[in-house]
């Protein structure tokens, strides 16, 4: 039998469906693997399944030499974690989970448009600790979020599904800024022809790049001071993706009004200076967090895997 690693406990489905053809080791950790722990699977394993954060990176194939493993099946449709250029060097197939993501992430940008345009989560605290006096008609005022403008950055599979929320559900108008050009935004949007026009025309901006070198800090103290001073920032890409200090301080100092975070720098590290922000909405890296969702990207990783270790191309490869 093959034997495979599954780097973080997955729902029963997927592992019944893996423990039926394979001999599987599950990592019972939440923690990403370090390098030498992923250089050490490489070379232990037929084929891994990753996720989030665990460190396959161009030092890891380097000390892995020619590994055992023939793919990491990536659990998520984000491989930022993966050096694929230096995988496909050593022989290694990378693939993820496109599509099964789509939905779920699209609908926690929404969540974190608007907890943090209502001030939601505020809210909410407030009246936990029983600090609720009663209804006044100028208490807690947030921002409408009905026919105002939202800027998405990065229009691709989730990109798309936020826009067609945000059209069809909020009649807000939809602006975006991506790489290449979109044919088919999926409802009616206008391209910006750069990120400072798309930042500066709106009211809401949500990015959903993926991270990469290229994407690295995309979003720094200039892209804040081209938001409006009223704006309301959302990330659910990469914590990288957004120079976190220059967050802080865009929040602090009123160069934007608020923000709502599914992702961080350096997970699960939240700046205490972020968590001080009542003008925040702060969410665990919640965006796939769905049993349904979870087993999709499961089975999906697992047919990655099957294919790979049956000799074949994975139907997902990147
Ligand atoms: N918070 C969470 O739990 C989740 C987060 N994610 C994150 O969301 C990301 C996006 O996923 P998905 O929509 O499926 O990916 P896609 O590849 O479908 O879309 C990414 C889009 O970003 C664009 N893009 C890439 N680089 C740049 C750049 N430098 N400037 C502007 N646009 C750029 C791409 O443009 P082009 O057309 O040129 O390629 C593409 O349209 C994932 O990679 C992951 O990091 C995903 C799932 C859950
Ligand atoms: O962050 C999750 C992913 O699928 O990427």
């Amino acid at each position: 039998m093959k034997k495979i690693l599954i780097t973080r406990i997955l729902p029963d489905k997927v592992l019944d469906a893996a423990r039926a053809k394979f001999d599987v080791t599950v990592r019972d950790d939440v923690t990403p693997l370090n390098v030498n722990e992923a250089a050490d699977a490489l070379q232990t394993y037929d084929g891994i399944l990753p996720t989030l954060g665990d460190a396959f990176d161009a030092t890891c194939f380097e000390q892995a030499g020619k590994p055992r493993c023939k793919i990491l099946a990536n659990f998520g449709v984000g491989y930022n974690h993966i050096d694929a250029t230096a995988a496909a060097k050593a022989g290694v197939f990378v693939s993820n989970t496109p599509g099964a993501v789509t939905d779920a992430t699209a609908d926690i940008a929404m969540t974190l448009l608007l907890m943090t345009a209502r001030r939601a989560s505020e809210g909410e605290r407030i009246t936990r600790a029983g600090g609720w006096k009663g209804w006044g008609p100028v208490q807690m005022l947030g921002t409408h979020v009905t026919g105002k403008t939202v800027a998405i950055i990065g229009m691709g599979r989730i990109g798309k599904a936020i826009a067609k929320r945000c059209h069809y559900g909020f009649d807000m108008n939809v602006v975006f800024y991506n790489r290449s050009i979109v044919q088919e935004p999926g409802v009616p949007a206008e391209q910006m022809p750069t990120l400072e026009a798309a930042l500066g025309a709106a009211d809401f901006v949500v990015v959903a790049v993926p991270g990469s070198k290229e994407t690295h800090h995309l979003i720094d103290g200039n892209a804040f001071r081209d938001m409006k001073s009223t704006g309301i920032f959302i990330n659910i890409s990469r914590g990288d993706v957004v120079d976190e200090p220059a967050l802080i301080s865009a929040l602090q100092n009123k160069v934007i009004h608020a923000a709502g975070l599914d992702v961080y720098e350096q997970e699960p590290f939240v700046p205490e200076a972020l968590r001080a922000l009542d003008n925040v909405t702060l969410l665990p890296h919640l965006g796939t967090a769905a049993l349904e969702v979870r087993e999709n990207m499961g089975m999906m990783a697992l047919d990655n895997l099957i294919a790979a270790l049956d000799g074949k191309a994975p139907p997902n490869k990147v």
